[in-house]
């Protein structure tokens, strides 16, 4: 008696996609199954981006399908399919990105535009097409960070945008493009939303999967007004241990749930000092703040990077520990929040009628 497709579909619901923690018929991510007899073909379509586990879901899906009795061989195609998701309320969606991830930090120096660079840098090791938007137009790091300051963005072939710059692979685009980065420049509000619209709306983006926007740090006015109109998929807080920076990182949070932006998760950076001599391990800014703000928010913690030399020194020459260096620990480190947050990105919803917020005006 030949096995039926149900079979394959229940074998499919006892196993767990470590990193979606879901069954592979739940995610809806099997398709195309064909018996022939005792052989047994399907494809497993992932909904982000996991060039990385490809061959062990290969060989977790493919060896308990041979489990059910009365199967010769299996064949198994892993592949991934990233689609478009929704924003907040109101705001236009850009020609040529299908998802926007907004990198964000309450404070100050606590490794935003680091985490923003080695993300994007990730979900395009994992197979995704990615982007990078320098939002920091006080503080544009990325051009360095991606070893292309010194480059310069040319104009598209039909001179109404201009071509995004190639870095390691990502498609970038910063402020520290097109001004000199040494000459001080004065931006007041308006001018610092509009320029930012600009950088958005005037790039050629190409078919990319995720947008990376390394935003300004802090809680004011500025990130209010960007939340409000760049098109958001969800937004990940970047923090440090330490009291003071959990402190604003909540209000980072608050931020954005206000204006309607689901929050992808947290990274904790520079959670643990390994001494480079005796490899003795500190906590220099306390234990467990991430985690715990994760609780009291029910926020993913998304993964905590240590406070390493080489992530400064690698990032801060332009070629940054996923780029210098694939397979350390580091990197792995980076690919695992990466597909963290592509699955989150995955799981939102793709109707936003519920999440439309209530604004209230309150006269203080
Ligand atoms: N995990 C880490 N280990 C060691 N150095 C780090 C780590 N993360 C970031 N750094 C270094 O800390 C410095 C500040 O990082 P970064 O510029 O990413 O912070 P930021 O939060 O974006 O700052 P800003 O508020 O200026 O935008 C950089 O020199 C960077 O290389």
């Amino acid at each position: 008696m030949s096995v039926s497709e149900q079979q394959v579909q229940d074998a499919l619901k006892e196993i767990t996609d470590p990193t979606t923690k879901k069954d592979f018929v739940s995610t809806k991510s099997v398709k195309n199954i064909k018996i022939d007899g005792d052989k047994v073909s399907l494809d497993i379509v992932l909904g982000y981006p996991g060039k990385s586990v490809f061959e062990s879901i290969r060989t977790l899906v493919s060896d308990k399908v041979k489990s059910i009795a009365g199967i010769g061989s299996v064949t198994v195609n892993v592949s991934s399919n990233i689609v478009s998701h929704s924003v907040q309320r109101g705001v236009k969606l850009i020609p040529g990105i299908k998802n926007i991830i907004a990198v964000a930090s309450g404070k100050g120096g606590v490794g935003k535009s680091t985490t923003a660079v080695n993300l994007a840098l990730a979900l395009a090791a994992e197979g995704a097409r990615v982007g990078i938007l320098d939002a920091d137009i006080y503080g544009p790091s990325q051009p360095l960070m991606l070893g292309i300051k010194d480059d310069r963005p040319e104009p598209s072939a039909d001179g109404k945008k201009l071509e995004p710059l190639n870095g390691h692979g990502l498609q970038a685009m910063s402020i520290g493009f097109l001004i000199d980065p040494d000459q001080p420049m004065v931006w007041r509000g308006p001018m610092v939303t509009q320029a930012l619209g600009q950088l958005l709306n005037d790039t050629n983006w190409k078919d990319v999967d995720y947008l990376v926007v390394d935003l300004p740090p802090g809680t004011g006015d500025i990130q209010l007004t960007l939340a409000q109109t760049v098109p958001v998929t969800g937004s990940v807080i970047v923090t440090t241990p330490q009291d003071v920076a959990l402190i604003d990182a909540r209000k980072g949070l608050k931020m954005f749930e206000k204006v309607g932006i689901p929050i992808l998760g947290i990274v904790e950076n520079m959670s643990l000092h390994i001494c480079t001599n005796c490899g003795h391990e500190e906590r220099l800014f306390g234990t467990g703040g991430g985690e715990k703000m994760c609780k009291d928010f029910d926020v993913e913690f998304l993964g905590a990077l240590p406070l390493d030399i080489n992530i400064r020194q690698q990032t801060d020459e332009g070629n940054p520990p996923v780029v210098a260096d694939p397979d350390g620990r580091v990197s792995q480190i980076y690919k695992e929040i990466a597909r963290r947050v592509a699955v989150k990105v995955a799981e939102q919803a793709q109707d936003f009628s519920a999440r439309f917020p209530n604004i209230v005006i309150q006269n203080t």
